[in-house]
This record gives structure tokens, C-alpha cells and sequence, in this order.
């Protein structure tokens, strides 16, 4: 069970620690959440689960108790210090303390066979470290709570305003379940801003698309407006020019606007390439 806001608020005081608004140090305080998302992302015993900000270890605590191998990177060093106390007595726990920007994915060893990620993440970098973890071995699944716009624009179709460079590298690999809005009431303190837990399970055949065409479509993305053919003519990119080339035969209209295009033709472009 997560601390209560007075358990919580006590442990704070003990460790003479008051909330960093910049670190989005929001601390789950409701059970029902913490059980939901062990359920969503289905943890087991022996399952190598990567937490971001492990902070006051309500989440990293449940893990341990579902047997899971817990991999946390905790940025705060007083929270790091508090986490470690913890990883003393837990074999099961391994914690870096750092920036989750530099260790993604904490101490999982690169060949790990499959792993989970199950975060309260630290909102300020959700979309940084994201990029990072798309670059790396994918896990089987990640169960998120994110502020809520951004969990909006990840879980984004095309044709609609969220849709953007983030919305195609996760839906190129991953199905994305509907989000659940998360009351701030479960939090301490609570978040200026809304949460949305969200749950993405790896499909059978993940896309990932290349750095180039990764770039690329970021770029693209800078300039949603604009129309397809134009932005790749403009563009100094080598595989713009083999896109424009592609276009029609992937059905996909010059005039379309990059936010009209959808994951599966973004996809069908980027394998013409290679
Ligand atoms: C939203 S709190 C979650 C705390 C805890 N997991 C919970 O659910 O109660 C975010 C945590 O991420 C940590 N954090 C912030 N920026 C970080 C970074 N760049 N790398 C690693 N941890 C970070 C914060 O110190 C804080 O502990």
C-alpha cells in the first residue's frame, strides 16, 4: 500500500526533504492507481521492470513485493540516498542515481531478453527520454502516467491536432490503449497540471524507423501546415529526396499536410527507402 498524505508528508520531514516542483515530484498517495498499473502492465515474479524516479518507492515497493527485478534511476540525491537505504535489503532492487536522460533504461544490461517499464514519470522529460528508449531494445510493454497533454499527443491519430512525430514512433511499434485520467487527489502534492495513465503494449512486428527518417519526420513536424511534397523538396535530407520520389506509390497525396498522414504510410515510405 502507497503512503497516506500523512504518512507521507511524515516521511518527508524525516528525511528533511520538501517536493521539487522541477523534478514533478508528485508523489502517488492512492493504492487503487499503484494496483492498476502492477495490473496493466500484468508484473510477475522475475520480471526486469525499469522504474524512472523511483522517489519515495510506493511504486518500487509494489514491484519488489510482485517479485519483479526493479531497475530505478532517481535524479534527486536525497531521494537516491532513501532508494538505496531500501536497495540494502533487496537484492531485487538496483538503483543509479542520475539523470534517467543519460541511463534510460537505469542498469538493464543490454541483453537483458525482455524487460517492462512501469513509471510515475517525472513529466519534464517524459517526451526527451522517450525519444532515448525508442532508440533502445523496446520493451514488452509500458505502463505510464504522464501529464495528460502528453499522453494525449503520444496516443494521437492522424487528423487530429496532437498528431505529431511521437504519435508515428509509438504506434509504429506499439498498440496504445485508451489513457485513464488520474484525479490530482492522488498525488501529494497534487500536480498543477493533469495525469493520464497509460498503457502500451509492443506489438508482434514493431516498426522502428531509422535516425535519418526519424529526424526527418520531426522535422517535418516542425511545420505541420505545410504541404508534404513541398517540405521534402525544401528539405537537406537524403531520404526526403527518395520520399518525394515515393509518395504516390504509397498513396500518399503531394498536398496532404504531414498531421493528415497516417503511421502506416509513414512506415510504407521509410521501407521504400531501405
Ligand atoms: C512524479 S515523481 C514519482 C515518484 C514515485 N515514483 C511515486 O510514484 O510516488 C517523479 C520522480 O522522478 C524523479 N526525477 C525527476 N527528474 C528526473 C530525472 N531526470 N531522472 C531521474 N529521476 C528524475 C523525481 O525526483 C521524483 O522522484
Amino acid at each position: 500500500m502507497p503512503l497516506s498524505p500523512s504518512q507521507t508528508r511524515e516521511l518527508l520531514e524525516q528525511l528533511g526533504h520538501r517536493p521539487r516542483k522541477q523534478l514533478g515530484q508528485n508523489f502517488l498517495i492512492d493504492g487503487n492507481i499503484v494496483r492498476k498499473s502492477l495490473e496493466l502492465a500484468n508484473v510477475s515474479s522475475g520480471d526486469h521492470v525499469v522504474e524512472i524516479g523511483p522517489g519515495l518507492g510506493t511504486l518500487t515497493r509494489a514491484l519488489l513485493e510482485k517479485g519483479a527485478i526493479v531497475h530505478a534511476v532517481e535524479f534527486d540525491p536525497k531521494l537516491g540516498d532513501h532508494i538505496e537505504s531500501i536497495a540494502q535489503d533487496e537484492a531485487n532492487l538496483h538503483l543509479v542515481k542520475g539523470d534517467a536522460l543519460d541511463h534510460p533504461l537505469g542498469d538493464l544490461p543490454s541483453d537483458i531478453g525482455d524487460y517492462k517499464i512501469v513509471a510515475n514519470l517525472p513529466y519534464a522529460i517524459s517526451t526527451p527520454w522517450m525519444a532515448v528508449v525508442l532508440e533502445r531494445q523496446l520493451p514488452s510493454v509500458m505502463t505510464l502516467m504522464l501529464q495528460k497533454e502528453a499522453a494525449q499527443r503520444y496516443a494521437a491519430k492522424s487528423g487530429t491536432k496532437q498528431f505529431g512525430a511521437i504519435s508515428i514512433f509509438l504506434h509504429a511499434a506499439f498498440d496504445i490503449l485508451p489513457g485513464h485520467d488520474v484525479s490530482g487527489s492522488c498525488f501529494y502534492p497534487k500536480p498543477d497540471v493533469g495525469s493520464t495513465l497509460l498503457h502500451l503494449r509492443r506489438k508482434s512486428d514493431p516498426y522502428r524507423f531509422s535516425p535519418e527518417s526519424s529526424q526527418l519526420i520531426r522535422d517535418i513536424f516542425q511545420q505541420r501546415r505545410k504541404q508534404i511534397a513541398s517540405l521534402l523538396r525544401k528539405s537537406k535530407s537524403d531520404t526526403a529526396k527518395v520520399w518525394l520520389g515515393k509518395l504516390e506509390s504509397v498513396g500518399i497525396e503531394p498536398n496532404a499536410r504531414p498531421e493528415q498522414i497516417e503511421t502506416k504510410l509513414w512506415i510504407a515510405l521509410d521501407k521504400e527507402q531501405s
